[in-house]
């Protein structure tokens, strides 16, 4: 059974609904253009209501230079660069000593060893061809992103055999406000909450 990651969470409620539905991480956008974008204190209250198993990601824009303050204020254990490469993924594991880090990537550039130490590696399905997702050792553990719904996500699933499924948009009633129906849905679809 895939992990769960709810992204794009603005507010604590739709945190605790992704912790009810059984997932693994909390994402909020704290440096990249989103509509879903958060400050430091809305950051803070996701990361607040969260239990210590479930880990507040940051989402950052890979391909300008990490700003470490948005990173440290925002109580996030995890960050995402969304755009990232091999570079800024190595940089940011230099910089952020102690914290996890991921990379949201088209997965031709995701080769081995680049990589290695993420938290988790993302595999963006609207940046890349299907045909592309059984390459490779799980070297270490790959989700899968891209306009996931509680519709799709069963052959998402089947397709990609992920380590963990992302969702944000497909489970959203209006961007950054959560569907706790949708959200449940998908938990149920990939065995999460029955
Ligand atoms: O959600 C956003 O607005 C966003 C903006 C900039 C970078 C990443 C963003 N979202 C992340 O992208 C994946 C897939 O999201 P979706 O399911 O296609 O909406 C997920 O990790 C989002 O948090």
């Amino acid at each position: 059974m895939p992990e769960l990651k709810v992204c794009g969470v603005t507010n604590p409620e739709d945190a605790e609904v992704a912790v009810e539905a059984g997932a693994s991480y909390v994402g909020v956008i704290i440096d990249a253009p989103s509509p879903r974008l958060v400050g430091p204190e809305a950051a803070r209250d996701v990361a607040s209501v969260l239990p210590s198993h479930v880990k507040p990601v940051g989402v950052v824009d890979a391909r300008k230079p990490l700003d470490l303050d948005k990173v440290l204020n925002s109580g996030v254990k995890v960050v995402q660069l969304h755009w990232g490469d091999e570079s800024s993924f190595l940089r940011a594991k230099l910089l952020l000593e102690g914290y996890g880090v991921s990379v949201a990537v088209a997965p031709l550039r995701a080769t081995p060893f680049k990589y290695a130490g993420a938290e988790y590696v993302l595999w963006d399905k609207k940046s890349f061809e299907e045909k592309f997702v059984s390459w490779g050792a799980r070297w270490t553990k790959v989700g899968v992103a891209g306009k996931v719904t509680p519709e799709n996500v069963k052959e998402v699933v089947a397709l990609f055999k992920p380590d963990l499924i992302d969702v944000s948009s497909g489970v959203e009633v209006k961007p950054g406000v959560k569907d706790p129906e949708k959200v449940m849905k998908v938990a149920e679809v990939i065995g999460l909450a029955l």
